[in-house]
C-alpha cells in the first residue's frame, strides 16, 4: 500500500543532541555476549537486546523484561488478555513499536491466491496519517510487514527501516496484517513487551465489502462476493476460509493478542466514528499513547468532494490533505439479502467481540 503522507515525515537533524543514539535510527551492533536467540525465530536470527541500550533509551532487554506484565500466560488462561497493534514508546522512554494486526490464522496457502494481501480496511491508513501530526510521534510511512512477511530480515533491517527520533517521541507503524499473523504476538511481545499496540475495527460486513473491493479493483476477474462468501448460500454456510470474512472474526483472531498483551495495552479504534468524529476518535489514541492532546477538531475538516475528513494540515506540509484515491472507494453494490445474511453470521461474534474488550461497537 502506498503511503499517503510525507516519507517518514518530519525527523531530527542528525546532530541532534537530544536524539537518542541506537534506537530506531541507527542499527546497532549486536552484542553476541547479550544477543539472545528468539525462540522458534528462524535458525541464527539473533535479537539484539542490547542494541538500544543507552542512556534515557533502555534497550530492548530492559524493555523487555520490563515487570509490567508478566509474560505470556498459559494459553486458555484466566489471566490471558490482551492483544494488538501499532507502535508506541512508552513512556520510561523504551523503544516500542506498532504493528498492526490481523492474523493468518489460516496458513498463507490457505489465504493464497484468493487474498494475497489482505488489508485491515478499518482506517488504519487514517490513523497513521493523522497521529503522525503530533510533534512528539514519528511514523513510518510504509508497512514494513516486519512480524509476518519479513521476519527473517531481521530486529536490525526492521530497525533500520525506522525513522529518527528523540526520547520524548514515540515511534510507530501500522501493517494491518499483524492482527491475523498468527506468530505476531509473540514476536512483538519477545521484541517489546510494552509495546502499545492500537486496533482499527470497522463493522465486518462493511469491512469484508472494502476488502472484496479493492481486491476487485486488482483483480477483475474473480468470482462475485456473493459466491466467494458462501460454501452454501440457500444453507446460509459461511465460507470464513475467505481471508474477507476471516479477517472480521475480531474476537477470534484477538485471543491470539491476549495469549501476550493485556488488553490495556490494546487500544481499539472505531472506524465508523473515526470518519463521523475524526478529533474524538484520535483523541482517545492520544490519551492511550500518553502524549498530550495536540490533535484536536481544528486539524479536520470534512471534504465534500472526497466524502471524508481530511487534515487541513499534513505532518511536514503546510497544505490540506485527504488521503489517496485507495481510501474511500465506492464499493461494489452487494445483494441486500447477502448483506443481512452475513450481519446474522457476524452477530454472535461481535457479541464476543464487544464483551471481551468492554466496548459496544453498535454494528447492525
Ligand atoms: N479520513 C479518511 N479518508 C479516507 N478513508 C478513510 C478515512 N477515515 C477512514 N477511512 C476508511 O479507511 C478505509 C481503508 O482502511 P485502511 O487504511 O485500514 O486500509 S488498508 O488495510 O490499509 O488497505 C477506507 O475504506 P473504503 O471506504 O472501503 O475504501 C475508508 O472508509
Amino acid at each position: 500500500e502506498a503511503p499517503a503522507g510525507p516519507g517518514t515525515g518530519q525527523q531530527p537533524p542528525p546532530s541532534s543532541p537530544r536524539a537518542c543514539p541506537g534506537a530506531w535510527r541507527l542499527p546497532g551492533p549486536s552484542v553476541p555476549s547479550r544477543a539472545r536467540t528468539e525462540p522458534g525465530a528462524p535458525a541464527g536470527l539473533q535479537v539484539p537486546l542490547t542494541a538500544l541500550g543507552s542512556r534515557g533509551c533502555p534497550g530492548w532487554e530492559g524493555c523487555g523484561t520490563s515487570p509490567s506484565h508478566p509474560g505470556p500466560p498459559a494459553p486458555g488462561s484466566a489471566s490471558a488478555r490482551g492483544q494488538l497493534w501499532s507502535l508506541g514508546k512508552t513512556r520510561s522512554g523504551c523503544q516500542d513499536r506498532a504493528g498492526s494486526l490481523r492474523s493468518s490464522l489460516e496458513s498463507r496457502e490457505q489465504l493464497w491466491p484468493r487474498d494475497p494481501l489482505p488489508g485491515s480496511k478499518g482506517g488504519t491508513r487514517a490513523v497513521l496519517e493523522f497521529i503522525r501530526v503530533h510533534p512528539d510521534v514519528r511514523a513510518l510511512g510504509t508497512e514494513p510487514h516486519f512480524f509476518d512477511r519479513n521476519y527473517e530480515r531481521g530486529l536490525e533491517w526492521y530497525r533500520s527501516l525506522m525513522p529518527r527520533t528523540l526520547d520524548s517521541q514515540i515511534t510507530v507503524e501500522k501493517t494491518p496484517s499483524y492482527f491475523v499473523t498468527k506468530e505476531a504476538p509473540r514476536r512483538i511481545f519477545n521484541m517489546s513487551r510494552d509495546t502499545k499496540l492500537i486496533v482499527v475495527v470497522r463493522n465486518p460486513v462493511t469491512r469484508a465489502i472494502s476488502d472484496y473491493t479493492q481486491t476487485l479493483s486488482k483483480k477483475p476477474d474473480i468470482p462475485t462476493f456473493e459466491g466467494l462468501s458462501f460454501r452454501n448460500r440457500s444453507l446460509g454456510l459461511v465460507d470464513t476460509s475467505w481471508s474477507a470474512i476471516r479477517i472480521g472474526l475480531y474476537a477470534l483472531h484477538l485471543q491470539s493478542w491476549l495469549q501476550y498483551f493485556p488488553l490495556s495495552q490494546i487500544h481499539f479504534v472505531s472506524g465508523e466514528r473515526l470518519i463521523t468524529d475524526p478529533a474524538g476518535e484520535m483523541g482517545k489514541v492520544q490519551d492511550f499513547l500518553g502524549v498530550r492532546r495536540v490533535l484536536t477538531d481544528k486539524h479536520f475538516y470534512f471534504n465534500k468532494t472526497k466524502g471524508f475528513p481530511c487534515l487541513r494540515r499534513a505532518a511536514g506540509g503546510s497544505a490540506p490533505r485527504c488521503l489517496g484515491k485507495s481510501k474511500g472507494r465506492t464499493h461494489v453494490q452487494i445483494d441486500a439479502e447477502v448483506i443481512e445474511q452475513l450481519r446474522d453470521f457476524y452477530r454472535p461474534h461481535n457479541v464476543r467481540f464487544y464483551e471481551t474488550v468492554g466496548q459496544d461497537f453498535r454494528w447492525e
